[in-house]
């Protein structure tokens, strides 16, 4: 078994003596070094767990026994004043340099100690009847390790749990809520490392309860990894956007906007460089992708346009494949064959609320054809809606990674990330109309979905990533199958000239 038994129940049977009254006397021998072997580790143990009490102990010790007593009460009088002024005149570096450590500590501590009875608490506990001892009834609990603070500015703590023989991942991340609470979390998030491990991440603070600043902007394209946010144990939120396409899903005002505009950010470097192309459909006359218009190669204002701009992608998308196949599987993204982010805005405007049938025909067969063959040619759409129902957007499940941000109804939370995703804690209709930009990601392959936020760009950030990243190549050195538009080249231009004024 991969824990630790607790709690047996029945006691040892005693053991035999075997020894003759003729050497009890290395008996007690070994029972007095027993004895002091255990006085000495305990003495250790106690050194090591407690230093701070063990330094109080030994000064006091020396202080009496050299009769320095005197001296000792000054200092430790000295101290106690000294740390009474910092908590009253600086309490923000007391709190940063000494309360919270210490508070940490604790924590940890508490949960390491108390880790076999936590498990027995919240379900986790195995009873097992071991036949080989006579019928004892035995308790196993999951092994705990590798506890430590992952992030001690967000307080988020993570331990690798080995759950036991006869427990599977899920019956620990079943329990996730129950031992978050019991451990004094706001959170607790269970993900699976293998078949019999898992990283537990306690959450002690929210570090998405603040609004997030615009990251630094790569200035080499990574688009396996794209620096959007930060995810709620503190880490950057890094979304893929190599071979994936990505479908964003939010009520109005949920923050699609901050999504978009952060993965913009985060590929700002390989749009310059003339890595990455975006053409861009805005169906609400440009209202909200208007302000970064230099970044996009085509920009589409209005449905007939939007739809034209697919088709085109699709076709892009199709001589592409045909030069590819037989040499290479992959795209690399290149200045030659860059990557194409096709984004839309409000996709529903193409393929659902449309009045135009004929319209909304070709948007869903050119959506189709770039959700089911654009991955390896390097054509990526990115999708923002606001209604997930089937009826608006029936290619929802071609998306590899969705991102679902607040939502009106909990039924819509599996419809958007997939089945199970709300039991495994995707809460995106408790996400606060006070969190803006806050979601839960879902990527496939993954099991459990992830909570983060994406960074903030106000219409100021928005102007200058728009002026500084737009692409910096000449029309004519671009690549043949591009259909420029004019208009944006005229806007990254006064880009230039704003940015050298
Ligand atoms: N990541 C974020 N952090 C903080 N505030 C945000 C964030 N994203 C958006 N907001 C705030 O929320 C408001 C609404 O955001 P946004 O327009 O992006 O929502 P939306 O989901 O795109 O809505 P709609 O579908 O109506 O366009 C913004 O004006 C901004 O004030």
């Amino acid at each position: 078994m991969g824990g630790r038994p607790q709690g047996v129940v029945t006691h040892q049977p005693s053991q035999q003596s075997t020894a003759t009254s003729d050497d009890w006397i290395a008996e007690l021998i070994v029972s007095l070094l027993s004895l002091v072997w255990w006085m000495v580790k305990t003495a250790v143990q106690l050194a090591w767990h407690f230093p701070l009490v063990t330094a109080v102990l030994v000064a006091a010790w020396w202080a009496y026994t050299s009769d320095h007593l005197l001296v000792l009460g000054i200092v430790v009088a000295i101290l106690v004043v000294a740390l009474v002024v910092w908590r009253l005149a600086w309490p923000g570096s007391f709190d940063r340099l000494v309360a919270q450590p210490a508070w940490r500590r604790r924590k940890r501590r508490a949960i390491r100690r108390n880790w076999p009875g936590l498990c027995e608490r919240v379900g986790l506990a195995l009873a097992v009847t071991d036949r080989r001892s006579g019928g004892q009834r035995q308790s196993w609990t999951p092994g705990l390790s590798r506890l430590r603070w992952a992030s001690r500015e967000h307080l988020v703590l993570t331990g690798r749990v080995h759950v036991v023989a006869g427990q599977t991942v899920d019956d620990l991340a079943s329990a996730a809520e129950t031992l978050g609470a019991a451990c004094g979390a706001w959170s607790c998030r269970v993900r699976k490392t293998g078949p019999r491990t898992a990283l537990v991440t306690w959450l002690y603070g929210d570090p998405l309860a603040q609004v997030v600043t615009p990251l630094p902007i790569p200035d080499v394209l990574h688009a396996a990894a794209v620096p959007v946010g930060l995810r709620e144990d503190g880490q950057p939120w890094l979304l893929r956007l190599a071979a994936t396409h990505v479908l964003i899903v939010g009520v109005t005002g949920a923050g699609k906007g901050s999504v978009v505009w952060s993965l913009l950010g985060g590929i700002a470097g390989g749009i310059r460089d003339g890595l990455v192309q975006v053409w861009a459909v805005d169906g609400k006359a440009g209202m909200e992708l208007q302000p970064g218009r230099a970044l996009f190669t085509r920009f589409a204002t209005t449905v007939e346009d939007g739809v034209q701009l697919l088709e085109d992608a699709a076709v892009l998308m199709t001589e592409r494949a045909a030069r590819m196949a037989g040499t290479s599987r992959r795209h690399e993204p290149s200045t030659r064959e860059p990557l194409l982010v096709v984004l839309v805005d409000e996709v529903a405007l193409l393929t659902a609320y449309t009045p135009d049938r004929k319209l909304r025909d070709r948007a869903e067969k050119a959506l189709a054809a770039i959700a089911t063959q654009g991955r390896a040619p390097g054509v990526v759409l990115v999708a923002a809606l606001q209604d997930p129902r089937k009826e608006v957007l029936g290619l929802r499940n071609l998306f590899p990674t969705k991102v679902a941000m607040r939502l009106d109804e909990k039924s819509q939370v599996d419809m958007v990330l997939g089945e199970g995703a709300r039991e495994s804690g995707a809460l995106c209709h408790q996400i606060p109309d006070t969190s803006p930009g806050v979601a839960y990601v879902k990527v496939d392959g993954v099991r459990e979905p992830v909570r983060v936020r994406a960074a903030y760009y106000n219409d100021q950030a928005i102007g200058e990533l728009a002026c500084a990243y737009a692409p910096s190549r000449p029309p004519e050195s671009r690549p043949v199958f591009s259909v420029v538009d004019n208009d944006a080249h005229d806007d990254a231009n006064t880009c230039g000239e704003e940015g050298a004024a």
